[in-house]
């Protein structure tokens, strides 16, 4: 996934190109501009939606092969991947249809925190060896809902 790029402008935009019919409209956008502010407290970036042409992130939901080299796994497994900056592809997130996402509850995988993993790749990171990190390679859902969440809400109130 060409880790280590990095961004050559701190304004990015992106794109939700289509939603899982696991969670409302509403609670899929919300979990992803969630994702993404947690980067942008830490980081110089601002991120702005748009909702037609290419945005630097595009983000998809698909299932098996949907389009690049990488194709999904079925339930399981991969989750979602996401592309290192670079032009086209790159800075892209996929997340695997055949997941099942959910917007709080851990019965099933919590596409916020997916979605926060992924933007981290997106964002030219690698993977972290410390278990509490965004970016450790596993899912693990519980301490770091709560860590983040608070993490984005108090994000929200100092906008
Ligand atoms: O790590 C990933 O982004 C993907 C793709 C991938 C597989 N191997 C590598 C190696 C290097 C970068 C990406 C990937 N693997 S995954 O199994 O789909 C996966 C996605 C998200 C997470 C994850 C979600 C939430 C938290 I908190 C921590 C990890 C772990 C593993
Ligand atoms: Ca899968
Ligand atoms: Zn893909
Ligand atoms: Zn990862």
């Amino acid at each position: 996934f060409g880790e280590g790029l990095k961004w050559k402008t701190n304004e990015l935009t992106y794109r939700i190109e289509n939603y899982t019919p696991d969670m409302t409209a509403a609670e899929v956008d919300d979990s992803i501009e969630k994702a993404l502010q947690v980067w942008a407290r830490v980081t110089p970036l601002r991120f702005t939606r748009i909702y037609s042409g290419t945005a630097d992130i595009m983000i998809s939901f698909g299932a098996g092969s949907h389009g690049d080299f990488y194709p999904f796994d079925g339930p399981d497994g991969t989750l979602a991947h996401a592309f290192a900056p670079s032009a086209g592809i790159g800075g892209d997130a996929h997340f695997d249809e055949d997941e099942n996402f959910t917007f709080r509850s851990t019965n099933g995988y919590v596409l916020f925190l997916v979605a926060a993993h992924e933007f981290g790749h997106s964002l030219g990171l690698s993977h972290s060896s410390d278990p509490g990190a965004l970016m450790y390679p596993m899912y693990n859902s519980q301490e770091l809902l709560e860590k983040l969440l608070q993490l984005s809400s108090t994000g929200v109130c100092n906008t």
